[in-house]
Order: C-alpha cells, then structure tokens, then sequence
C-alpha cells in the first residue's frame, strides 16, 4: 500500500485528470446513455451513470473548496446592504401598516418609546416557542429520509415529523384557548416578538459564521466561499450546519418561521372572533389559505431537500433571518391588515379569489411533487410516460408534464396562490400587495440563479431543455 503522503499529489493530479468530464466526455457520456436507453439495457445505464456520478466524486473529494468565483446579490456590497435594508424594511412595512392606517403615503409613525419594540416577556415567548419545535423535531418519531448525495457522496439523514409537529402545536393551541389562555398577546405584542426574531437571527448567523470557520472544505457551501466576511456572513459559509441530530437549516426553514407565521394568523383570527362574535370571511379564508401553504410544506417536508436552499445555499444572514424574521412577521400582513382594519368583501368576490388559489396551489403542488419524485426515483414507472433528456451527470430532466409547460411551473403556482393572499384586502392599499410584488422580484432573481447553477451543471443539455421550455415562469408572457 503506498503511504498517503507519497500517494498524494501526483496520483491525486491523475485521477483528477482521469476523472475531469470534458465537454467530449460530456457529450460521449450522453451519447452511451442514449444508446443504452435504446438498446433497453437499463443495467448498462445504471452502469455508466454509476461510474460517472463516482468519478465526478473521486474528483470533487480531493480538491480544496473552490472559491465563488461570481458573486450574487450584488457582491460583497449588495450583501452589506441587505443585511441592513432587510430588518428595516421589515420595520417599516409594518408600522406603515397599522390599526389606523395602511399607507406608504406617509412617513411610518415611530413608536413613542423603545418598550414598544423590546419586552422582556415577547423574548421569553419567542425563546420558549424555538426551545419548544426544537424539542419536537429531535423527537425519534417519523421516517427518516436521506438527503441529496454531498460532494463527498455522502447523504446526510433528515427526521421528517413536521406535520406532527404542527398537530402537536395546534393540540396545544386548543388548550390554551379552551383554558382562556389570551392568545392576543401575539398581537400585542407583535412589535417586541419581531425585535427578538430579529436579534436571534443576527446572533445566530454571527454562531453560524464562526462554527463555519472550522469545517472541513468539504462541508462549505460554494456560493458562500467567496473569502469575503460580510459576503460569506450572508450568504452562508457551510451548507449543512448541525448540532448533534439538529440540523439547522432544515429545523429553522421549515419549523419556527413558518408554524409561527400560521400560529401569529390563528392568533388574529381567533381574536377578532371573540371581538366580533363571527369569523370575518376575509380574514378567515386568507388565514385558511396560509394555513394550507404551511401545512402542506410540512406535509411534503421531504420535498424541501431537492430545493436550492437545501442543497446550494449555505445556512447565514439571508436564510437565518428569511426563516426567523422574514417569513412570520411579513408574510403574515395580508391577515394583519385585515384584522386591524376589520375589512371584508362580498362572497361573489371572494369566490373567485378562492378559485384563483386552487389553481396556484394545485399548479404549485403538481409541478414540485412531479420533479420530487422524479429525483426520488426516475425509474418509476408511475413517471414514465414523461419526456426527459439525459445530462452528463446521469441525472436527466423533465421536459414533460408541469416542467415542459415553463421552466419553473412551482413558481407560477406559488406566484398565483400570493396574489389570491392579497386580492381579498381590496384596492384601497398597496402595502397589502407587498408580498406578491416582492415575492415576483425574489423569484425572478432566484430563477436566473438557478438557471446559472443549472448551466453549469448540466451544460448543453441545459441549453437543450432551454430551447425545448421557452419561457421561464409565465407561459407566453416570460
Ligand atoms: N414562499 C416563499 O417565500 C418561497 C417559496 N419558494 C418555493 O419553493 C419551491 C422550491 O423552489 P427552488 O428551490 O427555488 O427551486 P426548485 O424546486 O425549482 O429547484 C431547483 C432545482 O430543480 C432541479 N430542476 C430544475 N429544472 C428541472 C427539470 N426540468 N427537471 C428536473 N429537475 C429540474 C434542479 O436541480 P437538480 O437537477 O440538481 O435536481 C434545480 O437546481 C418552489 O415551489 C418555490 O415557489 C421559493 C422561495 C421562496
Ligand atoms: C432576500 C430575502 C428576503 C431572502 C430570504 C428568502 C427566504 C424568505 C425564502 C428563501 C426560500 C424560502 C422557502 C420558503 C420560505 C421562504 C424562504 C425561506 C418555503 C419554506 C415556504 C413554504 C414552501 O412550501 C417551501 C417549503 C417550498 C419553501 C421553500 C423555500
């Protein structure tokens, strides 16, 4: 056996070379792919496949992680600005948003004095609530599934009890209103519950940010490796952080923010009806329709480790802070808004309103399960009958069903189902049609980032797929 020193460099340079998938491999690769599709021989496929996703891993194992060449969100300065212009506008959304008056007209009136922001009782709701879904989540009870291979080859093992844990919750959120527990203290003190989701997630990212700088290169997220601090700090330096069996990123994604966001909209809405003695059906049937979205991502929880959080993005600022911050106390304004100005509408308007979010939602939750199972197991016989085109990878692409319809069908439901969240509080404001605005301009840049990543990933068979689906999102419009 030669020692692993004397082994090293050389050898290391040569299986390199050996392993590396030039642009002829490339195509080569494909081409033997094909023709074993044609002969039938699905053995000879799985062989190929096989060997190249292990010598693309023989090659990413032993090279140090390789610096982010390009930045994003407009580098290392478009990264500070956001790690400051995110809390603000988080701010003055909602105290631009309140009982009185929703305007971006006006100046946000500033709260008269800082209790209004922080409270020690909000840090010890917010402390408890994490301390509480952490504890669900470490709980052996659901199936364990195994995540995407890491560049290591390695699959890291997710437990998957995340509707449990929302059953759980709402159990316990029966009790507390069956013992008269005054669940407004979530509205009241909305202000200092935000002011700690906040601080939590800046110290959190900071926590992040060190632990990362101890990793093996293995473990580091390649958008987030660019040697820059504050860009690293926001992007996320190790992709899949844990503490014992938490992992991190997974937990805080799907768990704290997005059962506090649907727990904050039970909270407005159970309120109003012991004020109002009656559910407000426009308040009720956009809580309903959120509760469904959070529900459902709990539901097909596993469906979360194809996405790109999961498996591009290192866990920092931007995912902390979107996780903790972001999505329950801004994704929640629609049913805010109209708990504070007790506005409604006709059932006729409604209805269509309602209508409209079938559609997203049904559009939404065909296209992600379709592409989720078909990572899952492309050999599966309930997905035959769609068209697919090999990469040089081994893994192909849906051309067929949601995925030939536009290159990101998941987006256009999601983005149907955010208009049917604002449509319901009417014309007379703008600032409840925040989410669906930002929302588009979120997804349009994260498309072009996936579309980057998927070109270099799969190369010309992506430019293929891409001459095949034309449009992005909209059909025929973009
Ligand atoms: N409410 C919110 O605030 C947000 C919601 N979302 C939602 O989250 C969901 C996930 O979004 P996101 O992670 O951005 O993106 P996707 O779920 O679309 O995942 C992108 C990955 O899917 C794979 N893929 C792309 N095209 C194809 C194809 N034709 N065939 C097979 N695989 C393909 C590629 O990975 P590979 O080939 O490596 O498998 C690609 O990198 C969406 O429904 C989105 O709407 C997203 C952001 C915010
Ligand atoms: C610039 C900025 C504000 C960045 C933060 C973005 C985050 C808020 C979002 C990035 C991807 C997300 C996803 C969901 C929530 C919002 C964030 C964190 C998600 C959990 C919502 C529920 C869906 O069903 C989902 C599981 C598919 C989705 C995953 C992506």
């Amino acid at each position: 056996m030669p020692s692993p020193k004397k082994q090293s460099r050389k050898d290391i340079e040569l299986k390199q070379e050996k392993a590396s998938v030039t642009p002829i491999r490339q195509s080569s690769r494909i081409a033997s792919i094909v023709a074993a599709e044609k002969e039938g021989s699905s053995q000879r496929v799985e062989k190929i496949t096989r060997e190249t996703r292990s010598s693309m891993k023989i090659e990413e194992k032993e090279k140090p992680a390789a610096r982010t060449k390009s930045y994003e969100f407009g580098g290392p300065v478009g990264a500070f600005f956001m790690i400051f212009s995110l809390p603000v506008t988080l701010y003055a959304v909602n105290l631009a948003c309140r009982k009185d008056k929703c305007t971006i007209l006006e100046m946000p009136k500033l709260p008269s004095s800082l209790a209004v922001l922080v409270d020690m009782e909000a840090a010890f709701i917010f402390l408890g609530w994490f301390a509480f879904q952490a504890v669900l989540a470490v709980l052996p009870v659901g199936r364990v599934a195994e995540g995407q291979p890491l560049k290591s080859g390695q699959r890291l093992k997710y437990r998957l009890n995340g509707f449990l844990s929302l059953l759980v919750t709402l159990a316990c959120l029966g009790v507390a209103v069956y013992y008269e527990v005054p669940l407004s203290v979530l509205s009241k003190k909305f202000f200092p519950l935000m002011t700690t989701a906040v601080i939590f997630s800046f110290l959190l990212s900071i926590a992040l940010y060190i632990k990362s700088l101890f990793i093996s290169p293995s473990k580091v997220a390649a958008p987030g490796n660019s040697g820059n601090f504050i860009y690293d700090f926001f992007m996320g330096h190790e992709l899949n952080p844990r503490i014992g069996p938490l992992d991190l990123k997974f937990f805080c994604e799907l768990r704290p923010g997005l059962i506090g966001w649907a727990v904050l909209n039970l909270a407005f809405l159970v309120d109003a009806y012991q004020k109002q003695g009656t559910f407000p059906p426009a308040l009720t049937m956009v809580v309903l329709f959120q509760f469904v979205y959070v529900a459902d991502a709990l539901f097909f929880e596993d469906a979360i480790l194809t996405t790109m959080d999961i498996t591009h993005d290192g866990f920092g600022f931007m995912l902390a802070f979107g996780d903790l911050a972001w999505v329950p106390f801004l994704y929640c304004l629609q049913p805010r808004f109209l708990y504070e100005s007790k506005f409604n509408l006709p059932w006729y308007c409604l209805a269509p309103i309602a209508l409209l979010n079938v559609i997203g939602y049904y559009i939404f939750r065909g296209a992600n399960s379709q592409k989720n199972d078909f990572r899952k197991n492309p050999h599966s016989p309930a997905l035959a009958y769609l068209e697919t085109i090999p990469t040089p990878s081994g893994k192909r692409l849906l051309v067929g069903g949601w995925w030939g319809l536009v290159r990101k069908p998941n987006y256009l439901g999601d983005l149907l189902m955010a208009l049917a969240w604002s449509l319901p509080c009417g014309f007379g404001h703008v600032l409840p049609y925040f989410y669906p605005i930002y929302f588009f301009i979120l997804l349009v840049h994260r498309e072009r980032r996936d579309d980057a990543e998927c070109r270099r990933k799969y190369g010309a068979s992506w430019d293929r797929y891409c001459e095949r689906v034309r449009y992005r999102i909209i059909p025929y419009v973009y």
